[in-house]
């Protein structure tokens, strides 16, 4: 168990995905980390689960019906051609290997397929087909190199559900147990908060200028330079022959990691438009962004009203 020294009243355990799945839905569990295959497998459609963010951006993956890339399956390339088999009747289905026993047969008996079974294993299921057990499997694919590994491939059609770790909670406790609901939306602040920020960048830099005005219309010639709401620009103060004056501002934007090189070129070349003589600018500082607190929290207003609060 983990205590979480910035939030009071947090225990953290580690637990097998199914298993936090479960102890929601018993009670025993307020809150869970896990991904959306489980939830949705294990969860069963159960009504006290309620998904309170949907996408924390890690584990990624979906889960899909892969057939082997051999034999009788050389030419099949759709859910729609690999249900049209001759092969498939009552007395000898269509046989899938998947850990995931509830959303299979879901799945299957939402698209019509017809002669369809299913058998389960907890590992290794890549291998039921060269071992004869099962002509198809249903499992979790990501960068797909188990499956080439294996000889198998993805159909057209076959995806059941597109997955990533989400937080969950029981509706139950979020109403009735006391400060669950704070602490969730604490959790949830953070956590928005930090995927906002992961990939964005706060570049400073000191400049010189006549005034804040000057230099900001400087910078905001430059495209990439605009920042969050625009720059931050403030006086730098300095003592010169016994008086306070100021010659430089600094500059703090934040921005994409994707245009980080572009913005630090751009702020380089506003330092260079400078008709002054003297240098003008720093170098060029950048600093990871931890977290951009927002005013809103878009999915704790989702919560509170699908909680009906
Ligand atoms: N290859 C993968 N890439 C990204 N995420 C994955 C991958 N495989 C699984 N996941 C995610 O991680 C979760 C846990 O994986 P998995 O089902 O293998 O459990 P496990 O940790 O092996 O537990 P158990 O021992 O109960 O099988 C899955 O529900 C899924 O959301
Ligand atoms: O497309 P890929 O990137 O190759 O990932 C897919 C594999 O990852 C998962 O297994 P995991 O590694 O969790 O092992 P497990 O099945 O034994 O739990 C899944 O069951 C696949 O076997
Ligand atoms: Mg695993």
């Amino acid at each position: 168990v983990v205590i979480v020294k910035q939030l009071a009243n947090l225990e953290v355990w580690f637990q097998r995905p199914k298993d936090v799945v479960r102890k929601l839905v018993s009670g025993d569990l307020d809150l869970g980390i896990v991904g959306l295959d489980t939830v949705s497998e294990h969860g069963q459609g159960n009504e006290d689960l309620v998904i309170v963010h949907d996408e924390l951006e890690y584990g990624d993956c979906r889960l899909s019906i892969a057939i082997p890339k051999y034999g009788i399956f050389e030419n099949i390339n759709s859910l729609e051609e690999l249900a049209k088999m001759p092969q498939w009747t009552k007395d000898r289905p269509l046989r899938i290997a998947t850990g995931f026993t509830y959303m299979g047969p879901k799945f299957v008996k939402e698209r019509g397929l017809e002669h369809v079974s299913f058998s389960t294993a907890d590992g290794a299921l890549e291998a039921a087909p060269a071992m004869g057990i099962a002509d198809a499997i249903l499992d979790l694919v990501s960068s797909g190199t188990t499956l080439r590994e294996n000889n198998l491939k993805e159909i057209e059609g076959g995806v059941v559900l597109e997955s990533q770790a989400v937080l969950v909670a029981s509706k139950k406790s979020l109403i009735q147990r006391n400060g669950v609901l704070d602490i969730t939306h604490e959790i949830l602040e953070r956590l928005e908060a930090h995927l906002r920020a992961t990939g964005q960048f706060t570049v400073t830099a000191n400049m010189r200028g006549s005034s804040a005005q000057e230099v900001a219309e400087r910078i905001l010639c430059q495209s990439s330079l605009s920042g969050l709401q625009g720059p931050t620009i403030s006086p730098v103060f300095c003592k010169r022959d016994g008086k306070v004056v100021v010659d430089y501002y600094a500059i703090v934007i934040c921005v994409p990691r994707k245009a980080l090189y572009k913005s630090v070129q751009q702020l380089r070349a506003c330092f260079s438009s400078e008709v002054v003589s003297l240098v003008g600018g720093s170098g060029v500082l950048v600093s990871n962004l931890t977290y951009i607190f927002e005013e809103e929290t878009p999915r704790w207003r989702s919560l509170l009203s699908h909680l009906g609060l």
